[in-house]
């Protein structure tokens, strides 16, 4: 079976080199020649643990190739997946442009009949967009080419991608004919291992479900960081309330972890983007937009924390909110938006960077792969560190962002000897309070 899938971006590479690890022949489709080139030498554009080796071996294999020409290798494939880019607009909605863009080369090329499927996360409608699109191209040429139009959104998670892919909960796919729904169980095939399952369903109901998959799950989320602002309130654990509540099956236990705010290249973007075809269709998604607003607040909420530390140490007279932190030396632990990725789109790290340069710290920061990402977004505002132990040094707090698993026991008496002043804010509650306590810090987390 010969597919394409266009886009080389997280998704496109993952998907591509997963159908070909199944022994589909797989062609990876950019406009990016660069890109294009970089893979064609074994250079893999993004950081994901394994997918190195399996790209080389692939290739090796014959069965992954890359092209930067759709038009070329279109006529070649039984199957065309787009995989393209989705990012916000101004107003919110899900941008088509790149989508469309690749339905409009399919339909000034095709001369055979083929799936064209959209992997990308697109609004509900968008799928009989694509149709139209490619048919309109057909009849200017006055050509009579079959093709249908299909939609399988990816559930995968960045950093967990591969397992994700070849091992997932199920795959969702919305068709439109019996010709297609055979085609794709074919290629889906050689997943059927384990419990997953294949769900077969109408186009609409297909793209709805990821934008609602991915909204219930940054529902959870907004939901436990709410709960957790109001344990600390009431002298309550969240991370105790999280046990008591996800042993309950009907909860379950995954996704219920407080914090200092999701981010991302898909939570953020995909619940603003349903609110918006929500509001387009004249009703409000009220939950949806509590979730965003809880999630705003909560990706400051550890400035909050360290403005009060200072403030409330600050006995001087004439001094106001905020200003006890001028000059004050600051370390980060983690910039990434989550631990196996160096992704920092919507990440805590970027509004508390912010945050801090704005109140005129000094910022010291470490992460183990999204260093280069943070130079390339905020340039050289923050002092980047050689490791954790250095981030610290002369440091008046130190802020954990990001739960890499390099963090998760320090050695706390090193850190004490390097740091001007003994206050950590644990965003992702990873710290045993006790023992910091121990070693004679100020610790404050989220939720206790
Ligand atoms: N990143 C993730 O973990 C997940 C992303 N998604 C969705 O998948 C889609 C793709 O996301 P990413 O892989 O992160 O995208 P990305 O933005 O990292 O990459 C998109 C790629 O498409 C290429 N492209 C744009 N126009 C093109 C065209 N006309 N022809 C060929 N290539 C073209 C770009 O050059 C770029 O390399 C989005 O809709 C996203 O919401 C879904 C699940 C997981
Ligand atoms: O549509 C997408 O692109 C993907 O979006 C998310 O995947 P991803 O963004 O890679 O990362 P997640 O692991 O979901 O984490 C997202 C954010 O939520 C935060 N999070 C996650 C879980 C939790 O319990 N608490 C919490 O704050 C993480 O720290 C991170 O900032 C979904 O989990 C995937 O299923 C989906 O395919």
């Amino acid at each position: 079976m010969n597919i394409a899938i266009v886009g080389t971006g997280y998704v496109g590479l993952v998907s591509g080199t997963c159908f070909a690890e199944t022994g589909v022949n797989v062609t990876c489709v950019d406009v990016d020649v660069d890109k294009i080139e970089r893979l064609r030498n074994g250079d893999i554009p993004i950081y994901e643990p394994g997918l190195d080796e399996m790209v080389l071996k692939n290739v090796k294999a014959g069965r992954l190739k890359f092209s930067s020409d759709l038009a070329s290798v279109l006529n070649e494939q039984e199957i065309v997946f787009s995989a393209v880019g989705t990012p916000p607009d101004e107003d919110g909605s899900a941008d088509l442009k790149y989508v469309l863009q690749v339905a409009r080369t399919i339909g000034e090329n095709i001369n055979r009949y083929m799936v064209v499927v959209t992997k990308s996360t697109v609004p509900v409608g968008t799928a009989a967009k694509v149709r139209k699109v490619i048919q309109d191209e057909i009849d200017r040429r006055g050509v009579d080419v079959k093709f249908d139009v299909a939609s399988n959104p990816e559930f995968l998670k960045e950093g967990n991608a591969i397992k994700d892919f070849l091992s997932p909960d199920r795959v969702v796919v919305g068709v439109e004919s019996e010709q297609a729904k055979k085609i794709l169980s074919r290629l889906y095939k050689p997943f059927l291992i384990n419990n997953f399952r294949v769900i077969f369903m109408d186009i609409p109901s297909a793209e709805m479900t990821k934008y609602a998959a991915n909204s219930m799950l940054a529902t959870r989320i907004s939901f436990m960081n709410d709960i957790a602002n109001l344990c600390e309130l009431v002298g309550a654990d969240v991370d105790m309330v999280r046990a008591g509540i996800g042993s309950d099956t009907r909860i379950g236990r995954k996704f219920l972890y407080a914090g200092c705010g999701y981010g991302g290249s898909c939570f953020p973007k995909d619940v603003k983007a349903l609110i918006k075809t929500a509001d387009d269709n004249g009703y409000s998604l009220e939950v949806l937009k509590a979730v965003e607003r809880i999630n705003e607040r909560q990706k400051g909420l550890l400035f909050e924390k360290l403005k009060k530390a200072f403030n409330d140490g600050c006995t001087e007279r004439g001094k106001t909110d905020g200003v006890a932190l001028h000059g004050k030396t600051v370390a980060l632990w983690g910039l990434s938006f989550k631990p196996e990725t160096d992704d920092m789109r919507e990440s805590t790290a970027l509004v508390m960077i912010k945050l801090l340069k704005d109140a005129g710290c000094i910022v010291r920061a470490y992460d183990p792969i999204a260093m280069d990402e943070c130079r390339r977004r905020v340039g050289d505002t923050v002092i980047y560190c050689r490791d954790m132990y250095d981030a610290v040094l002369g440091a008046d707090a130190l802020i954990l962002l990001t739960e890499w698993k390099e963090f998760r026991l320090p050695t706390w008496g090193v850190i004490a000897k390097a740091m001007n002043r003994h206050l950590v804010l644990d965003g992702r509650n990873i710290f045993d309070a006790e023992e910091l306590k121990d070693a004679g810090f100020e610790y404050h987390c989220i939720g206790k």
